[in-house]
């Protein structure tokens, strides 16, 4: 029934009411917005609606509050208690209404509306459906700023229409930060001008050997155009000092014995690192991260710092001591994995928690000292891991992580010692050793993805019954099959 998608929404909104009879978008019905900053919200809304539907539904600006007939969205004036990436959801028989303080809240809330119309909402072409949304009203608004995900890039690339379809499933589930893992040992994945070398020769292979790549300025600046107009905000990761194979194969400076490092297509970790005692390597570091600076309009860069095995502690801290404050420079906020905070770095840098534990002392005192922390536990977070001994795909080293698995714990309290205002909010994980097609890629996604975007979306007190949860997670598989997403029918839940 058209009442029971007020049921089964993912992420679950903070209030749900139900008020009975709902609007029915029809070939009379036309979009209306007052603002013109929500008129991207609007143009969003109606390429959606227009093709399943095969109506115009025409955007009216500046036509004051909706009439009969509209789907209305509005933007006010924050009123108390809301909260700014808010917004409230409004159907009954004459019309619909999504009101907001910003653009990005009629964003989700536009999200939210497209769950309460019927799964067939998710076909490109016409079908003949009652477009009815149920009556009622919804307030809603996330429970952190932050809800990420990371799709690693390097180890197999993945061209723009892949990672734009990748922005487009964050969008569907309220995600609103994606991290681009843009270098490693098997591939350097972004042009830079400055060290041409590091895309002619460090991006034409791959885990595997097989055909590779790496974005353009021009295909980067696309990505970063599709993810703004989705409010998803691009965080490049440029991995430092390790991780960096791909750098050493192009540039036999950047070596310390000065002799390019031979192309990988394995899988190690830990073994490569730039050359920390040489001038060179801060001019090279210098150079990727300004130019990385001018291209992200986004507020962060991510230095990685994972793995660095082959240099001693204080080195690594040398390392960081030059290069946190370069990104600095360059007007943005560093973020890396957590090992980053044994360089005890400014605290303005926010560290990237990946290990499976509870207990991460240094990383609890890191935070009781004002560094911010990203929730990315490899035991729940890491899409990668596979969701069970059969699984193909995938890895194992955190252990299997089912589905329940990526639901049951809560990134607010999973460190001890770490109060919740010192979480950012959760991000997934999906590297891609296994992965090379974004059928790969779907077959981790989901239903990995979804329980770790309502964690990061809804109350806490909404998300601790999986057996509740089961049932809204399973009512998305009639929109997945539509979508077309190669989704794992885990047993774990009650497929339709
Ligand atoms: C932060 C981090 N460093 C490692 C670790 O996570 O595991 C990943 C695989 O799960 C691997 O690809 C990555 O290089």
């Amino acid at each position: 029934t058209d009442a029971a998608r007020l049921e089964t929404l993912v992420p679950v909104p903070v209030d749900v009411t139900s008020t009975g009879r709902g609007y029915t978008i029809t070939d009379a019905t036309t979009i209306t917005v007052e603002d013109a900053t929500a008129e991207g919200v609007a143009e969003y809304l109606a390429e959606f609606l227009r093709a399943p539907t095969g109506y115009d539904l025409p955007i009216k600006t500046h036509q004051g509050r909706g009439g009969r007939d509209t789907i209305s969205l509005q933007l006010s004036e924050p009123s108390s208690g809301d909260h700014e990436q808010g917004y409230r959801l409004r159907s009954n028989p004459s019309g619909l209404t999504i009101r907001a303080n910003e653009p990005a809240g009629l964003f989700a809330g536009v999200q939210t509306l497209r769950q309460l119309l019927p799964p067939a909402i998710e076909h490109d072409t016409e079908q003949s459906t009652e477009w009815t949304v149920p009556g009622g009203h919804i307030r809603d608004y996330p429970r952190f700023d932050y809800r990420g995900a990371h799709l690693d890039v390097a180890r197999h690339f993945f061209d723009v229409e892949t990672v734009k379809q990748f922005i487009d499933y964050l969008a569907q589930y309220k995600v609103n930060h994606l991290h681009l893992h843009l270098t490693d040992d098997q591939g350097w994945r972004i042009e830079i001008d400055s060290w041409p070398n590091l895309t002619d020769e460090g991006a034409d292979s791959e885990v595997g050997g097989g055909p590779s790549g790496y974005y353009t300025k021009e295909e980067y600046a696309e990505l970063i155009e599709y993810a703004q107009r989705r409010y998803v905000t691009i965080i490049p990761e440029i991995d430092l000092p390790g991780h960096t194979g791909a750098a050493l194969e192009s540039y036999a400076e950047l070596n310390c014995d000065g002799t390019k490092r031979e192309e990988d297509t394995g899988t190690n970790v830990g073994d490569t690192t730039l050359c920390i005692d040489k001038d060179v390597t801060y001019e090279f570091v210098d150079d990727v991260i300004r130019e990385v600076a001018e291209m992200t309009p986004g507020p962060y860069i991510h230095i990685g710092g994972d793995e660095a095995h082959v240099v001693s502690d204080s080195e690594y801290n040398t390392f960081m001591d030059r290069v946190v404050p370069i990104v600095q420079k360059y007007g943005k906020r560093p973020i890396g994995w957590h090992q980053i905070l044994d360089a005890e770095p400014p605290s303005e840098t926010i560290a990237q928690y990946w290990y499976t534990g509870h207990d991460a002392p240094d990383v609890a005192e890191a935070a009781q000292n004002g560094h911010d922390l990203i929730a990315s536990p490899a035991s729940h977070a890491y899409m990668d891991m596979k969701y069970n001994e059969d699984t193909e795909l995938g890895l194992d080293w955190a252990g299997l992580t089912s589905v329940k698995d990526a639901y049951d714990w809560d990134p607010g309290s999973f460190l001890n010692g770490v109060d919740e205002s010192a979480i950012m909010g959760p991000e997934t994980a999906l590297w891609s050793e296994t992965l090379e097609t974004l059928e790969d890629i779907e077959f981790m996604f989901f239903p990995h993805f979804p329980p770790v975007a309502e964690l990061g979306w809804s109350p806490a007190a909404k998300t601790d019954e999986w057996d509740e949860f089961e049932h809204r997670l399973a009512a998305q598989a009639s929109r997945w099959e539509i979508q077309g997403v190669n989704y794992y029918q885990t047993p774990q839940v009650p497929w339709p």
